[in-house]
This record gives C-alpha cells, sequence and structure tokens, in this order.
C-alpha cells in the first residue's frame, strides 16, 4: 500500500521486460500519481491485476514459480491490519519461494519477526536494515547505487562497494 508496494510495481514491469509472465495484487492503492502512474505502466504493459488474492496456499504452488513480497517495508508498525493479515498467512504456508523487497513484510524494522515470513530471498534497499539480521534465507542482495558520498559520512553507513558498473550486490 506505500512506496513498498510502488517498489513492488517497479519489479513487475522490468521482470515483464525480460520476459517473465508477472501477476500482481494489490489490493490497497494509494490515491496519489506515482502510484497511479507505476499502476497505469503496469497495465499498459498488459501485466494482469488479481481481482483476488487466492485463499489456498495449494493453488499459488500450482501457478506460480516465484511470489515477489512487495506489501510492507521499513514503515510497517503495529498489529497487521486486514486484509494484510490474511495475505500473509497464505503466504507463510506457500512453498514456491518468496524474494522479499527490503524487508520481509510483517517484520518489525529492527527486531524482525521469528514466527513471520521467511522468504529465500532479501533485496535490501539502499542498506539493509537492522532485522535484515535475522534473515534466514539462502540469497540477500543490495540494490541501490546511488547514496551520495557525504550522505554515507553523515549516517555512519558502511556500505560495501559495488563491482564495476553493477547496481545489485550479492551480500549472501
Ligand atoms: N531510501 C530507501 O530505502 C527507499 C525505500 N523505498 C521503499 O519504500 C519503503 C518504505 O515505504 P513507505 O511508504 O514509507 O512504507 P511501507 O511501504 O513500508 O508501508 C506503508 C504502508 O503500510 C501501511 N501499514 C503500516 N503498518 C500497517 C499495519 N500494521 N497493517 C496494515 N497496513 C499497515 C500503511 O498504512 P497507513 O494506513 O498506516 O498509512 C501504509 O499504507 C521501503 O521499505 C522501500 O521498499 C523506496 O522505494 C526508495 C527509497
Amino acid at each position: 500500500p506505500g512506496n513498498n508496494g510502488g517498489d513492488g510495481l517497479v519489479c513487475a514491469r522490468h521482470l515483464k521486460m525480460f520476459g517473465y509472465e508477472p501477476t500482481v495484487y494489490y489490493p490497497k492503492r494509494p490515491n496519489k500519481p506515482l502510484f497511479e502512474g507505476l499502476t497505469t505502466q503496469c497495465q499498459k504493459m498488459d501485466i494482469p491485476f488479481l481481482p483476488e488474492f487466492p485463499a489456498e496456499a495449494a493453488l499459488i504452488n500450482e501457478l506460480y514459480g516465484l511470489v515477489v513480497d512487495a506489501i510492507f517495508g521499513f514503515s510497517f508498525k503495529g498489529a497487521v491490519r486486514e486484509p494484510f493479515g490474511s495475505i500473509l498467512s497464505t503466504l507463510e504456508r506457500i512453498t514456491v519461494p518468496i524474494a522479499s523487497i527490503d524487508i520481509p513484510s510483517g517484520w518489525d524494522v529492527e527486531k524482525g519477526k521469528a514466527d513471520g515470513l521467511q522468504p529465500d530471498m532479501l533485496i535490501s534497499l539502499t542498506a539493509p536494515k537492522k532485522a535484515a539480521m535475522y534473515f534466514g534465507g539462502r540469497y540477500h542482495f543490495l540494490g541501490g547505487r546511488f547514496v551520495p558520498a557525504a550522505l554515507q559520512e553523515k549516517y555512519a553507513l558502511n556500505l560495501p562497494p559495488y563491482p564495476e558498473t553493477d547496481c545489485v550486490l550479492q551480500l549472501t
């Protein structure tokens, strides 16, 4: 529903450009030009938007090869509200791999969530958030090669160097 969801729309657009067949579920759409524009871009690229989230984990396993989790990022707080509680509990039961953008949805940005979503892949943006230390999945990537040196210094960010012209770095 926020910028993490916007990242999900950008991800769907890239996947389509790379020849994959993404499908988007976007239940709460902010009334803001940025998200309306991203939605229009996806629609114009013939990316289907699901009217309902598949209630059965088995159906997701059967229909999809990967789930990109772009529900909540670092602004998630408190107890999860519907419809996202039901969506997350279904995602906790699927067996197809999950790739979470920035933070696994439903995790506390610092403390994580031991009994929450456990994705196979985490794509941290700009810098890994504190909760990333609880990530136990197979692949951890860092994306966002755009932090000016002055900002890195100001916030004492110890960011790793990216090789050559790469914008993404595999951390584990
Ligand atoms: N510099 C960077 O690192 C960048 C990060 N980006 C991405 O942006 C997200 C953070 O985006 P933000 O819009 O601040 O917040 P979220 O996407 O995490 O979530 C906000 C929405 O979530 C709703 N919310 C919050 N808590 C709950 C809850 N308990 N139950 C249900 N819904 C919840 C909230 O709703 P409200 O009604 O409370 O407003 C919002 O709708 C970051 O993680 C990155 O993915 C940028 O893309 C680039 C720069």
